[in-house]
């Protein structure tokens, strides 16, 4: 009889084995988002990978002082306007806990070195400061086909700018409050009026819901990933899971995370955020073409850090109109806007301050025990002498976290709008998605979601139809004469140095 021939480990259908459709880097709101559509598109063979222990990303909770509270992504932003938010009928569908913040009384609500400042001098300064914003909103709109202009040389056209610590503490509030850049670098043209103020509504709505604001994304994740009493037990999610090389090419993706797994796929969405991608952690090979690398490098990733306080005892006003309050300090940005979480948590005791940008990478560096120091001095010339030490801080560090490297985005001044058609384009089979890639949404929850969806269409339009969005060669003719000029610097360099 004839002898069956040895069974040969079939190597290719192992490889197959584990190569999916699509693997997701990263499970906050975009990844998430990007996995639902994809999913229900009958794309189902796919992969996420997060670094982290639990999906939300950017929106992510901590127990503090017997609460839960939001160190990332607080408020559903865009709300009451002539469209509706897209995260409103999900927020609704798990009855997200959530109220509307009420900011009109912040004038009778701001202190200084000595106090709380007159009325007489706050409402003065706060009529100055929103005709200010008024009148630099309407230069926004005649410049649309004129070059950029940062937001304070809009404010230099109207004659005056905040000087005073009073002013400076209300251009704070109205800027970078939320933008998390000073009005010296956010763009003029890209963000007044803010297309989410204009299109989804002005007002936002705080989130304190005990699941936290993450429950959000887990609603979505629980659509389309396995999941027993709301957990997620599908194998297709792949927490503690940090990727740190991705290779490319036309045959596909290899993805090598820390502990030396390779995963492969046709199709890879990164959905890390743009402080990652200006970071070295994620090794592309080939190295990204120039023109993804200058708009990766062009934007900017902000810093926004809330900072938590516990007290024994309540040392200030609770009660509607008393919410916010604004910290006036020679130094601009020096713990300027205040927030009592009283309506939320009646009985907790906690505050919450805002620092951004510089102050925040400052206040990053030091240990906590000094800022709670800095912090008190503040509250003392607020409230007087005898403000009570608090018993505990929360002092999140934006910066440092290697998965975040800041907070959310910001439209820096020079940076052209075709920054974001480059920013989410493919390359080659990798595409891009994040709240940084929303032309009219970055920086926001809404924007990470929508995006999410957007990218996924765009990648199954060219896995289904052929119809791939415009990639390499688009970009590479623009940036071509950049690309050439900057290797005539180095090679003029490498010279010089030779010699
Ligand atoms: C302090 C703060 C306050 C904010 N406030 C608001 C607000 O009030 N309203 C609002 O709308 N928006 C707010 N935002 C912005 C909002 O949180 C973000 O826009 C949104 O959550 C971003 O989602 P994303 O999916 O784009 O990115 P992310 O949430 O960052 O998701 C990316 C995921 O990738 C993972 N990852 C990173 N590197 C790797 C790696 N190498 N390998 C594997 N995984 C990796 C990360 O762990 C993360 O889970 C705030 C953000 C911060 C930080």
């Amino acid at each position: 009889g004839r002898v069956l021939p040895v069974e040969e480990p079939d190597v290719s259908a192992t490889v197959k084995a584990t190569r999916v459709s699509v693997i997701i880097i990263g499970a906050g709101m975009s990844g998430i988002t990007a996995g639902k559509t994809l999913s229900e598109n009958g794309v189902k063979d796919l992969l996420i990978l997060e670094a982290r222990d639990e999906i939300g990303g950017r929106m992510m909770t901590h127990d503090f002082g017997g609460i839960t509270i939001e160190k990332g992504a607080n408020w559903i932003e865009g709300v009451n306007g002539p469209n509706v938010n897209p995260i409103i009928p999900i927020a609704k569908e798990i009855g997200l806990v959530n109220d509307r913040s009420d900011f009109e009384n912040i004038t009778n609500n701001i202190y200084g070195a000595n106090g709380k400042v007159d009325l007489e001098v706050a409402e003065p300064a706060n009529k100055f400061i929103e005709d200010l914003y008024e009148s630099s909103e309407s230069l926004a709109l005649r410049l649309t086909n004129d070059t950029d202009v940062s937001v304070l040389t809009a404010q230099r056209f109207y004659g005056r700018f905040p000087v005073t610590p009073v002013e400076m503490a209300l251009d704070y509030w109205y800027n970078d409050f939320t933008s998390a850049e000073p009005p010296r670098i956010t763009s003029l043209k890209n963000t007044q009026p803010l297309p989410t103020d204009a299109i989804f509504g002005d007002d936002v709505y705080f989130v304190h819901d005990p699941r936290g604001y993450k429950s959000v994304v887990h609603h979505l994740a629980n659509s389309y990933l396995e999941n027993k009493n709301e957990t997620i037990t599908d194998n297709r999610l792949k927490l503690n899971t940090l990727v740190n090389k991705i290779e490319y090419s036309k045959e596909g993706v290899e993805v090598t995370t820390k502990d030396g797994t390779v995963y492969t796929s046709d199709y890879a969405i990164v959905s890390v955020s743009l402080g990652v991608l200006q970071s070295t952690a994620i090794d592309f090979v080939p190295d990204l073409p120039f023109w993804k690398l200058k708009a990766i490098y062009t934007f900017d990733m902000a810093v926004y850090t809330k900072i938590f306080l516990k007290f024994s005892k309540k040392f200030w006003s609770s009660g509607s109109g008393n919410k916010f309050w604004l910290y006036a300090d020679e130094r601009r940005g020096y713990y300027p806007i205040w927030e009592n979480l009283d309506s939320e948590f009646p009985d907790a005791n906690v505050l919450m301050v805002t620092v951004t940008d510089e102050e925040s990478r400052r206040i990053e560096q030091q240990p906590d025990s000094e800022t709670l120091d800095e912090i008190m001095g503040v509250l003392k010339n607020m409230f007087g002498k005898d403000v009570p030490t608090a018993d505990d801080i929360y002092v999140p560090k934006w910066v440092a976290d290697p998965l975040f490297r800041g907070s959310y985005s910001n439209w820096p001044v020079g940076a052209e709008p075709i920054v974001f058609q480059q920013l989410q384009a493919p390359v080659e089979n990798i595409y891009f998605t994040g709240e940084h890639t929303s032309e009219l949404y970055s920086g926001y929850v809404h924007g990470a979601h929508l995006q999410g969806m957007s990218i996924a269409n765009s990648l199954l339009d060219c896995k289904k139809n052929q119809k791939c969005a415009p990639t390499a060669q688009v970009y590479d003719n623009l940036s071509r004469d950049c690309a050439g000029h900057l290797e005539a610097v180095s090679i003029n360099s490498q010279n010089a140095s030779s010699i």
